[in-house]
C-alpha cells in the first residue's frame, strides 16, 4: 500500500527510535539483518531520521545495561550505508559513551547525535554537545525524565544546552508520567524561551504517548521521536504509524508515507516480537509513579531473582526518586522488600 504524499513542507521533523529506545524491546539484540531491513523501510516511507544504537546509548552494552547481541558500531554502519535518504543520529549518555564514540560515528557519517542527561544535569553535556559540533554534526540535548522538574527549572536547563551549542532540545518524558497540560506546558516554555529547536520524546505507559505529542504540536514543538510499533523502553514509545496516520487524518503534513510505514510496522518490526511495549501492570505504573522507563528488565530481574512483587519495587522507586544511572537501588529495593524493610 502507498500514499500520496503531500508537497507541503512537513509541520515537524520525525525522528524514529526503533532501533535504538525499541533496542530495549529485544534486550538489545538487533542483528545487522535486521536494522537494514528496518531502515529500508522506513527510509521508503520517507522518515527523515533514524535513530541507531544501544538502548541505554552509545557504549550501553555492558554487564549494567546488557550487552548487545552485535556490536552497536557494526549496526550504525548498517545503518548509514542502508540508508538513501534517511540521516543517521545516535544518543548518548555522557559518562556511558565516551567522546571516542562521538568521534568514531562522525568518521562513520552519522550525522546527528542526541546528548542526554537526568533533566537537573545539563551542565554534564557541555563537553559532548561542543565536540559534536566541531565534528560537524547536528547536536540535539535531551533532557530525561522532564516530569521531575517544573517547566521554569526544565527551561533553565535548556538554556544550558541551547548555550553549549545544541541545535534542539527535547523534552524527554521517560517514564510516560507527563499528562497532556503538564507536556503541552514544558513546550510552550521551552518554545517561548529558547531560539533554537524544540523536541519532545513521549512514552506511552499513561497511553498518552500520541496525544502529548500532538499537544507539543499544538505548541509548535519542531521535532518528534517515534518507535514503529511503539517498540521502547517500558510501556513503549510514541508508535511512529500511529501518530503519522494521525497526522494524516489532520491534514498535517509529515512528509511520510502513510501505509508504507504501517506497513513498515507490520511487515518488518511487529514479526520481531518484542518484550516490551505494552501497558501491563508494570508498564502503567512505571508512568503513574514516574519511573524510568529503562528500569523495567533490571526491575523483572531482581523480582524473580529475590521472588518479591516486581509492582511493589517500582511504586518503591518512585517514592525514592531513583533516576537513570541508579540501577543499582533496583536491587537494593528488592533485598528490603524481601526483608520486610522498605
Ligand atoms: C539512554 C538514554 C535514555 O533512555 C533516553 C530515553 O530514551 C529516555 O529517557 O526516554
Ligand atoms: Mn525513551
Amino acid at each position: 500500500m502507498t500514499t500520496a504524499t503531500t508537497n507541503a513542507s512537513p509541520a515537524f521533523r520525525l525522528t524514529d527510535s526503533t532501533l535504538r529506545d525499541g533496542s530495549h524491546a529485544v534486550h538489545h539484540q538487533f542483528t545487522a539483518g535486521q536494522v537494514r531491513s528496518v531502515v529500508v523501510a522506513l527510509d521508503k516511507a520517507g522518515v527523515p531520521v533514524i535513530e541507531v544504537t544501544h538502548g541505554d546509548g552509545l557504549g550501553g552494552s555492558s554487564f549494567n545495561y546488557g550487552f548487545s547481541g552485535t556490536r552497536e558500531m557494526d549496526l550504525i554502519s548498517v545503518a548509514v550505508e542502508t540508508a538513501e535518504r534517511a540521516r543517521i543520529a545516535v544518543l548518548m549518555v555522557p559518562g556511558i559513551g565516551l567522546k571516542d564514540h562521538l568521534r568514531e560515528v562522525a568518521e562513520k557519517g552519522v550525522q546527528i547525535a542526541r546528548i542526554a542527561t537526568h533533566c537537573t544535569e545539563a551542565d554534564v553535556t557541555q563537553q559532548h554537545i561542543g565536540l559534536t559540533k566541531e565534528l560537524g554534526m547536528e547536536a540535539v540535548g535531551f533532557l530525561m525524565l522532564a516530569h521531575k522538574l517544573s517547566p521554569e527549572d526544565l527551561l533553565e536547563q535548556a538554556r544550558k544546552m541551547q548555550d553549549y551549542g545544541a541545535d534542539c532540545v527535547y523534552v524527554v518524558d521517560s517514564a510516560g508520567a507527563l499528562t497532556i497540560s503538564e507536556a503541552k506546558r514544558r513546550v510552550a516554555t521551552l518554545k517561548a524561551g529558547l531560539d533554537v529547536e524544540v523536541g519532545i520524546h513521549a512514552h506511552n505507559n499513561l497511553s498518552l504517548a500520541v496525544a502529548n505529542s500532538l499537544g507539543a504540536l499544538e505548541e509548535g514543538v519542531d521535532q518528534i521521536d517515534g518507535c514503529s510499533v511503539g517498540l521502547g523502553a517500558g510501556a513503549g514509545n510514541c508508535p511512529t504509524e500511529v501518530l503519522v496516520a494521525v497526522c494524516d487524518r489532520q491534514d498535517i503534513p509529515t512528509g511520510v508515507d502513510t501505509f508504507s510505514v504501517i506497513d513498515a510496522a507490520e511487515t518488518v518490526v511487529r514479526p520481531l516480537q518484542p518484550t516490551q511495549g505494552v501497558i501491563d501492570r508494570d508498564g502503567l505504573l512505571l508512568g503513574y509513579a514516574g519511573v524510568y522507563g529503562s528500569f523495567l528488565h533490571h526491575v523483572k530481574a531482581a523480582a524473580s531473582r529475590y521472588d518479591v512483587s516486581s509492582s511493589d519495587i517500582i511504586l518503591e522507586l518512585g517514592r525514592r526518586g531513583m533516576v537513570g544511572g541508579q540501577e543499582d537501588m533496583i536491587i537494593d529495593v528488592a533485598l528490603q522488600l524481601k526483608s520486610g524493610g522498605a
